[in-house]
C-alpha cells in the first residue's frame, strides 16, 4: 500500500477552532462588546492558528507535505465559502466595498443581523449538532473572488514554515446548501448558477497554486445526503460537471472531501473527473466493494471517527484500510469527518475517571491515532502492532467495565410491553385536561428557559469553584426564580415556568444528574458562532438514581395560583447532544434515557406538576441522511419519546417542543409522539410551517411561535398579531397556543421583557376580536 502520489500518508479534514480555552469565542465577544478592535482580533486569530500547526506537527502530522489543513474561521465555514465568492445578499449591500469585499465587523453583521436587518438563517450541519448559515443566491447574484483569507492563510503558515492544505466548502455542496434568495422567481435553485460560480473557484485555485500551495481541500458533504431537495441525477450531473471545470484549470492537485456517509453513486462520478484524491467516510458511511477507472486516485479512508470521542478499535480502522488497499495503491488515512466537532485534548481532563480517559480520544488524540494508522500504511501492520494491541485491550476493558451492563436497567427494558407506550385516546385527554387546567382561549406560554445572566452563570462557576454552598446557590438560583415567576404573572402569560437558571446547558445539566455519563472540564465544542456547549460522555447504562427536576418545580408552583410547566429535555435530543456509546444501537440506550425521564415525569405529575414538556429539538438533526435508514430511526426515536412520556394520567398535559424548521420533514413522526401540546419554530419562516400542519391534518395542540428569539429585534404588536391570525386561518382555534420560537436563554431581559408583553397584547387583540361578533 505505497502512495504514489505526494498525498500525505494521514491527514484531518479539520480541526477544532475555538481555541483550547475557548480563546476565540472570548476574542470574538470582546470585539462585538467593542472591548477590542479588529487589529486586535486579528492578532488573537493568527496567534490560534499558529499553535494549531505547531500543536499538529507535535500530534504527528507533517510539517511540509499539506498533511496540516488551513480550517479555521471566525463564525462559520460555510459563510466563509459565500464570502469568498462574493455571495452576499442585496441587504448587506452597503457593508460591501467597490471591489466586492467586506471588512470583519460587516462578516459578523451578515452572520449575526442589525437593527430590522436579519441576519442569514441558520441551520443544522448535516446530522451534527453544529450550525452553518445559508447562503442567499438568486438570478442576480454576481460571483467575484472576494476574499483573500484562504491565501492569506496558507501564506501565513509559509512564512512560519509549513506547507498546509487550504480548505473550504465545495461549489455544489455550497449550492446545494444555499437557499433562493428573496427576489428569485418560483423554480429557481441555486444549483442553477453553479456555471457562473465555478470560474471564481477556478480563480481561487489558480491563486492558491501560484503561493505553492500543493493540495487544496473541498468539502462536498451534500454529495452524500438524500435529504436535499435536489434530485440525484441533477447533483450527479453537477458534480460532473464542476470537477471537469476546476480540473481543468491551473490549479493544485484537489482532493475533495466527504463526510457524514457514503459517496454512493457519487463517488464514480468524482473519480472520472480525475480530482487527485476523495475522502470517504468510513465511519458511517460503508466501504465501496468495487470502483472503476481508478487510476492513480487516492483513496483517503476516513476510518478515524471525527464525531465521537471513543478511542474505539484501531485494529478494525486499519483493516479497513487494508480493505481499501484491494481496490488501489493510493491508500491513504484521515479522519471520517473534520475534528471541529471534538473538545481538544483530553488530557485537559484532570476531573476524569483515568479508567474512562484510557478509553477516550478527543481531537488531539484522533491526530495521534491517524499518525499511528498512517505508519502503519508504510511500515505495514508489524510496525503499528503495539498501538493497535493497546487499543484492543482498552476497548476490551470499557466494555466489561462495571456500569457499562446494568442488570437492572437490562431487567427493566426486558419487561416492557405495548402498553408502556401508549396513552388514552386524545379526545378522552382533551376534555380532562381543559377541565383540570381551564385555561384561556389561545393559552399564552413560554418555552422554558429566561435569560442566562452573566450573574447566573457567575454564580454557578463560583459554586463549581467551592466559593458557594450548595445552600447558598440554590438561594440564588432560588431568588431568579422568583423574579421570573413575578415576571411572568406581570405580564400576564397563562402557563408559567421556573426559567431554567439552575441548568448550565439543557442536556449536561440532565447528564450530571443520571448516572452512566460523565462530563467534561474543557471538552467545549463549537455549536454556532460563538456559542459552546460541552456534550457529555453517555458510556455506561442509564439511570436516575434520584429526581432531578421536582424540587425546583414544585417550588416555582408553591409562588403561583398559575399551572406550571415542569421542563425536562427528551431522549433522542439527549443522546443527539451528548458522546454516545457505540457499542448498542442507539435505540437501546434511548430507551434507557426514556425510563429515567419516565420517573422524573412521574415524579413530576405525583408532586401536583399537572403539565410537563419533554424537548426534543433534536428530533430532525438525528434524521439520517440515508433514506434507506430513516424508518427505523423513526421507530425507535418516536418509541423512546412515548415510552418517557406515555405513563401519566389522562389530564396530565404533555407538551413538547422543537426547532430548526422543516417541519413538512418530521411531520409525521411529531405526530406520532402524540404529546397534547407541541409548541414549534415558526416566525422566522413568517408562520409559513401552518400550512404543513394544515395540509397534515395534525389536531393536537399547536404553539408556531410568534416571536424570533434568534435576534434581539423585539417584535411588534402589529407583527404578532399578524402571525396569530394567519395561524388561526390554518389551526383550529382550540388547538392554537401561543409562544415565542425558543428558550429565551441567549437573549437580554429588555428585550425579552418587551416582546413577551408585546406577544401578550397581540393575544388580547385577537382574544377580543374572535369574541365580538362581526
Ligand atoms: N447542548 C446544546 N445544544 C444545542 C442547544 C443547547 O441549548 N444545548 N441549543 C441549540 C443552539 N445551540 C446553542 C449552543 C450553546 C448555547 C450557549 O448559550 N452556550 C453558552 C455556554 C452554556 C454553558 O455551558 N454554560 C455554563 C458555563 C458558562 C461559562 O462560560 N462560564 C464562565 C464563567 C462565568 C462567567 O464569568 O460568565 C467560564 O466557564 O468561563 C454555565 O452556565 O454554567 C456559551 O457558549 O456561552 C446556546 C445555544 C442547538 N444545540
Ligand atoms: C433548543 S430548545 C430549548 C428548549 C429549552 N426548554 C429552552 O427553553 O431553552
Ligand atoms: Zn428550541
Amino acid at each position: 500500500m505505497t502512495n504514489q502520489t505526494s498525498f500525505p500518508a494521514g491527514t484531518i479534514l479539520g480541526y477544532p477552532r475555538i481555541g483550547r480555552r475557548r480563546e476565540l469565542k472570548k476574542a470574538v465577544e470582546a470585539f462585538w462588546a467593542g472591548r477590542i478592535d479588529a487589529a486586535e482580533l486579528e492578532t488573537t486569530a493568527a496567534g490560534l492558528r499558529s499553535a494549531t500547526r505547531a500543536r499538529l506537527v507535535e500530534l504527528g502530522l507533517g510539517q511540509s507535505d499539506s498533511s496540516i489543513p488551513e480550517s479555521f474561521s471566525f463564525y462559520d465555514q460555510v459563510l466563509d465559502a459565500a464570502v469568498t465568492v462574493g455571495a452576499i445578499p442585496t441587504r448587506f449591500a452597503d457593508l460591501v466595498g467597490d471591489d466586492g469585499r467586506i471588512d470583519l465587523a460587516g462578516y459578523f453583521t451578515v452572520a449575526r443581523g442589525e437593527g430590522a436587518r436579519a441576519p442569514l438563517e441558520m441551520t443544522k450541519w448535516f446530522d451534527t449538532n453544529y450550525h452553518y448559515l445559508v447562503p442567499e443566491i438568486g438570478p442576480s447574484t454576481v460571483f467575484s473572488l472576494a476574499s483573500d483569507r484562504l491565501l492569506d492563510e496558507f501564506l501565513e503558515a509559509k512564512a512560519e514554515g509549513y506547507l498546509t492544505r487550504p480548505s473550504i466548502v465545495g461549489p455544489v455542496t455550497l449550492l446545494l446548501l444555499s437557499k433562493p434568495s428573496d427576489d428569485a422567481p418560483e423554480g429557481f435553485r441555486p444549483l442553477d448558477r453553479l456555471e457562473e460560480l465555478l470560474p471564481v473557484y477556478a480563480e481561487l485555485l489558480a491563486k492558491l497554486a501560484d503561493a505553492g500551495a500543493e493540495w487544496v481541500q473541498l468539502d462536498e458533504s451534500a454529495l452524500v445526503s438524500e435529504s436535499i431537495d435536489v434530485d440525484r441525477a441533477t447533483t450527479l450531473e453537477a458534480t460532473r460537471l464542476a470537477y471537469a471545470a476546476l480540473t481543468a484549470g491551473e490549479r493544485p492537485s484537489i482532493f475533495v472531501a466527504a463526510a457524514y456517509n457514503s459517496l454512493d453513486d457519487a463517488l464514480p462520478v468524482l473519480v472520472d473527473s480525475g480530482v487527485e484524491a476523495i475522502g470517504l467516510d468510513l465511519v458511517r458511511g460503508s466501504l465501496p466493494t468495487h470502483v472503476e477507472h481508478l487510476g492513480e486516485t487516492v483513496l483517503v479512508g476516513g476510518v478515524v471517527d471525527g464525531h465521537n470521542i471513543w478511542r474505539g478499535d484501531l485494529a478494525a480502522a486499519y483493516d479497513k484500510l487494508e480493505a481499501l488497499g484491494t481496490l488501489t495503491f493510493n491508500v491513504s488515512v484521515s479522519s471520517s469527518t473534520s475534528l471541529q466537532h471534538l473538545p481538544h485534548d483530553v488530557t485537559d481532563e484532570s476531573k476524569l475517571d483515568p479508567r474512562l480517559v484510557s478509553w477516550l480520544a478527543f481531537a488531539d488524540q484522533k491526530v495521534q491515532q491517524i499518525a499511528t494508522l498512517a505508519h502503519g500504511l508504510s511500515g505495514g501492520r508489524v510496525a503499528i502492532q503495539s498501538e493497535l494491541d493497546a487499543a484492543t485491550d482498552a476497548l476490551a476493558d470499557r466494555l466489561a467495565a462495571p456500569g457499562v451492563r446494568d442488570g437492572d436497567v437490562r431487567l427493566r427494558e426486558a419487561a416492557l410491553t405495548e402498553g408502556d407506550f401508549a396513552r388514552a385516546a386524545y379526545a378522552d385527554r382533551l376534555e380532562a385536561q381543559e377541565a383540570a387546567l381551564g385555561l384561556p382561549f389561545l393559552p399564552t406560554t413560554t418555552i422554558g428557559s429566561f435569560p442566562q445572566t452573566g450573574d447566573i452563570r457567575r454564580a454557578r462557576a463560583r459554586f463549581v469553584k467551592g466559593e458557594l454552598s450548595a445552600e447558598e446557590y440554590t438561594e440564588l438560583m432560588r431568588a431568579e426564580i422568583r423574579r421570573v415567576v413575578e415576571l411572568q404573572e406581570e405580564i400576564g402569560l397563562d402557563v408559567l415556568v421556573h426559567g431554567e437558571p439552575e441548568r448550565n446547558d439543557m442536556v449536561q445539566y440532565f447528564a450530571e444528574n443520571l448516572d452512566g455519563f460523565a462530563v467534561t472540564e474543557n471538552g467545549w465544542v463549537q455549536s454556532y458562532g460563538s456559542r459552546c456547549t460541552r456534550p457529555s460522555i453517555l458510556w455506561g447504562d442509564v439511570s436516575r438514581p434520584a429526581p432531578i427536576t421536582v424540587d425546583w418545580s414544585v417550588y416555582t408552583q408553591s409562588l403561583t395560583p398559575k399551572p406550571v410547566k415542569g421542563m425536562l429535555t427528551g431522549p433522542v435530543t439527549i443522546l443527539a447532544w451528548s458522546f454516545v456509546r457505540d457499542d448498542q444501537p442507539l435505540g437501546e440506550t434511548a430507551r434507557q434515557v426514556a425510563f429515567a425521564l419516565r420517573d422524573e415525569i412521574a415524579d413530576l405529575e405525583a408532586a401536583g406538576i399537572g403539565i410537563v414538556q419533554v424537548d426534543e429539538p433534536a428530533l430532525r438533526e438525528l434524521l439520517p441522511l440515508k433514506q434507506r435508514d430513516q424508518p427505523s430511526y423513526l421507530d425507535w426515536s418516536v418509541g423512546s419519546f412515548k415510552l418517557a412520556t406515555a405513563g401519566v394520567r389522562s389530564e396530565t398535559q404533555i407538551h413538547t417542543h422543537l426547532c430548526y424548521s422543516e417541519f413538512g420533514v418530521v411531520i409525521d413522526a411529531i405526530r406520532e409522539l402524540d404529546a397534547d401540546v407541541t409548541s414549534i419554530e415558526a416566525a422566522r419562516s413568517r408562520m409559513d410551517v401552518v400550512h404543513d400542519i394544515e395540509s397534515s391534518g395534525f389536531d393536537h395542540g399547536v404553539g408556531p411561535g410568534v416571536y424570533d428569539i434568534h435576534s434581539p429585534r423585539v417584535p411588534s404588536v402589529d407583527e404578532v398579531t399578524e402571525l396569530l391570525e394567519k395561524a388561526l386561518s390554518a389551526v383550529p382555534e382550540r388547538q392554537l397556543w401561543v409562544n415565542p420560537d425558543c428558550g429565551l436563554k441567549t437573549r437580554g431581559y429588555d428585550e425579552t421583557v418587551e416582546s413577551l408583553k408585546n406577544v401578550i397584547e397581540a393575544t388580547n387583540r385577537v382574544r377580543t376580536r374572535v369574541a365580538t361578533p362581526a
